[in-house]
């Protein structure tokens, strides 16, 4: 591979605003492709995959480079001079790589990689809090798998189309996909691509949406003609999926707290063509009591600390403190306990998180049964997705039936 310099001085600038400035990786991604029109989609994918590895690896390469934070600019240059060494890439004679150490560069690495905190980068915190949780060896595994490029995976809409039209669709694209194993609807991208600029995106005849989190929906059971709560639907992958399985027929109510989450919900929701979601704003627990015993199924995808999906979300490690944990855990019992209540008797609930830890997840639940409340349900089943057994997104699902 050779390096061109405008895509690596972009990269740069990039993690100067992710790293000191506090910026959103994802968003600094999206506004780093719109720099020059002239990018073909290798260029932008050197860009957007090299920040990523960079921000995954911050902890590994800035020990192996010897750089504090707050970064400056040689600072950067150095790590990526140690990320282009360890990726066998030749450096170039710019004036950025000058005296740049190769050998002892491999030499730390080696030396370094006996700590698996710094081999995979991970916060003092975050690493042992998840080898408590988790115990050391599964921990070991699930760190590194964590540190993966997550796969594309598609959902296909089946109320515009079927699986197997949009295969052939696609294929015509020059776009491959592969049918994945115990997922219906899904579709993985053999080589990476902007799907979204494809015609088939704008008409909605799919989204994007990893294959632990389309388990979610289905975990649910619904039926066409039900009334369906999705308690904290955000911008509505969920609430989406959920339509399409009940053929559109009976209604999905989608709450949330933040009234521009549930905007964007009812813009997708248009372009996929479910008409029967009824998105309401929680801007009072009014909201919430006037559902109490009215849904057949309740989804309360909560929010979590997304330890899950950190292929996908890099910089959380770096951004995320342990107290948001804590207070978070606070939130999940409270939701769990509250909206619960919107189960009519008979009817069932899943509680559902993108986190690995059992203390946001099946702990929660247990707490949850051992409650007044809670006494009411009974666990069905529960699903407990790791990403280096699965392939996919870390998950937790767990189905509850009201009596
Ligand atoms: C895991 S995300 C939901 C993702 C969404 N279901 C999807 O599939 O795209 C959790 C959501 O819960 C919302 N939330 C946080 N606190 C809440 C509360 N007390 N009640 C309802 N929603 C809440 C957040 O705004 C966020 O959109």
């Amino acid at each position: 591979m050779r390096l061109h310099k405008n895509l690596c001085f972009a990269t740069v600038d990039g993690l100067l605003l992710i790293f000191n400035e506090g910026h959103y990786a994802d968003k600094v991604v999206q506004q780093l492709l719109k720099r020059d029109k002239r990018w073909g989609s290798r260029d932008r994918g050197f860009v957007a995959e090299t920040t990523y590895d960079i921000v995954r690896w911050k902890r590994l390469y800035a020990e192996i480079a010897e750089v504090k934070e707050p970064f400056n600019r040689d600072e950067i240059w150095r790590m990526f001079a140690v990320w282009a060494t360890l990726k066998g890439i030749t450096l170039p004679d710019w004036k950025y790589f000058e005296n740049t150490p190769t050998r002892k560069i491999k030499g730390r690495f080696d030396e370094l990689s006996k700590t698996r905190k710094i081999k995979e980068s991970f916060p003092d915190w975050m690493d042992a809090l998840a080898e408590k949780e988790l115990g050391e060896k599964i921990w070991s595994k699930e760190a590194t798998a964590l540190n993966q490029q997550a796969d594309v995976v598609l959902r296909v809409n089946t109320l515009k189309t079927t699986k197997e039209k949009l295969k052939e669709e696609l294929f015509d694209l020059d776009i491959e996909t592969e049918e994945v194993p115990k997922h219906v609807n899904a579709l993985k991208l053999v080589e990476r691509a902007n799907v979204f600029t494809t015609d088939m995106f704008q008409k909605g005849h799919f989204e994007v949406q990893d294959g632990s989190s389309q388990l979610v929906a289905e975990y649910l059971e619904v039926e066409p003609g039900m009334r369906v709560v999705d308690t904290c639907a955000g911008a509505g992958g969920k609430t989406l999926h959920l339509a399409s399985i009940m053929e559109n027929k009976g209604q999905i109510i989608a709450l949330d707290i933040y009234a521009n989450k549930l905007k964007e919900l009812k813009r997708r929701a248009k372009r996929a063509g479910a008409h029967n979601i009824e998105p309401r704003h929680i801007d009072s627990t009014k909201v919430i009591k006037k559902l109490y015993d009215q849904a057949d199924r309740v989804l309360i995808d909560a929010p979590c600390s997304g330890l899950g999906v950190l292929r996908r979300n890099p910089d959380a490690k770096w951004k995320m403190q342990p107290e948001f944990i804590e207070k978070i855990k606070e939130t999940q019992a409270e939701i769990l306990n509250s909206y619960s209540r919107m189960v009519k008797s008979g009817g069932k609930l899943v509680y559902a998180t993108c986190s690995i830890l059992p203390s946001e997840n099946q702990e929660q639940v247990a707490k949850f049964l051992a409650s007044d409340n809670g006494k009411e349900f009974s666990l069905v089943k529960d699903k407990k997705i790791l990403s280096h057994q699965s392939g996919f997104d870390g998950f937790y699902m767990a189905l509850l039936e009201r009596k």
